[in-house]
């Protein structure tokens, strides 16, 4: 999918939401489990309840990886129904790959070409060789964790380094990358203060933004530091929506979450 098709999808549903497909079977309604695929039975329910409310949906391959082939085969099954059923949706494998390049470009044929992606989570720390292989397929983006939700962001991607904090190196050198246009950044909502200085640095660029709901972050203060004129955000939450109930009603409840979120976004843009 490319960017303006995002752009055009997030003003005519009004709505900037990605649901996060984070599985976890200890937490989803005890009768999916006699399911052949519990799995995939919670996703295709979730995306049932709640494809009209949001832009983009983004599983975490953690929470397939973690049940083995049969995981990953719910994470093949969960891609191919979205593709086929709801196509102009935009889909985010958040699998934070990145190594030497010919690793790299099995990677992104993994994500692009077999699964099918529209983009994937890369971190930046390999530089510029590591990150090109994805960089270099067209309508689909890669989207380089820049400063991440978590505490230990302070650890490394806020220290200075040759006189700028590393986070900000990364926006400005993957700037200068063959293909960057198919760039977008991860930014954790947990970190709306520093969105100010980031759009001086990627004024365009859209942002990857996990962190409202279960990490505590903001979506008001979200957008008043990072939109753009073509909004240029896709707000992530995860457990926040899909584990709203664990009763037989957890798809109605989760949309009723999603719902929440979609509405505080229509009138945010209105203004
Ligand atoms: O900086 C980051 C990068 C990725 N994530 C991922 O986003 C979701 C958040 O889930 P919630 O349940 O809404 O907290 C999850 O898959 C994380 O691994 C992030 O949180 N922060």
């Amino acid at each position: 999918m490319t960017t303006q098709q995002l752009i055009s999808e997030i003003k005519r549903k009004k709505s900037f939401l990605c649901i996060g497909l984070d599985v976890d079977l200890n937490k989803i309604p005890k009768y999916l489990l006699e399911k052949e695929d519990p799995i995939f039975a919670f996703n295709k329910a979730i995306i049932d309840a709640t494809h009209h409310l949001c832009v983009a949906y983004k599983p975490n391959t953690a929470f397939y990886e973690a049940y083995g082939i049969k995981g990953w085969q719910a994470l093949e099954k969960t891609i191919n129904y979205l593709n086929k059923n709801h196509p102009e949706i935009y889909t985010i494998a958040d699998a934070k790959r990145g190594d030497i390049g010919n690793t790299s470009s099995m990677y992104a044929k993994a994500f692009f070409e077999d699964l099918g992606f529209d983009s994937v989570t890369v971190a930046p720390y390999m530089g510029k060789d590591s990150v090109e292989p994805f960089l270099a397929f067209q309508d689909k983006h890669t989207i380089l964790l820049a400063l991440t939700s978590n505490k230990g962001a302070f650890d490394f991607q806020t220290k200075i380094v040759d006189g700028t904090e590393l986070y900000k190196e990364v926006l400005k050198t993957s700037k200068t990358w063959e293909n960057s246009r198919n760039l977008m950044y991860v930014v954790g909502a947990t970190k709306a203060e520093y969105l100010a200085e980031i759009r001086n640095i990627i004024p365009d660029s859209f942002l990857l933004v996990p962190g409202v709901g279960a990490q505590g972050g903001n979506l008001q203060d979200v957008c008043k530091y990072g939109m753009t004129k073509n909004i240029g955000l896709l707000i992530n939450s995860s457990r926040g929506i899909i584990y709203a109930s664990q009763d037989e009603n957890f798809a109605e409840a989760a949309a009723k979450k999603a719902e929440e979120l979609q509405g505080q976004m229509k009138q945010i843009l209105q203004f």
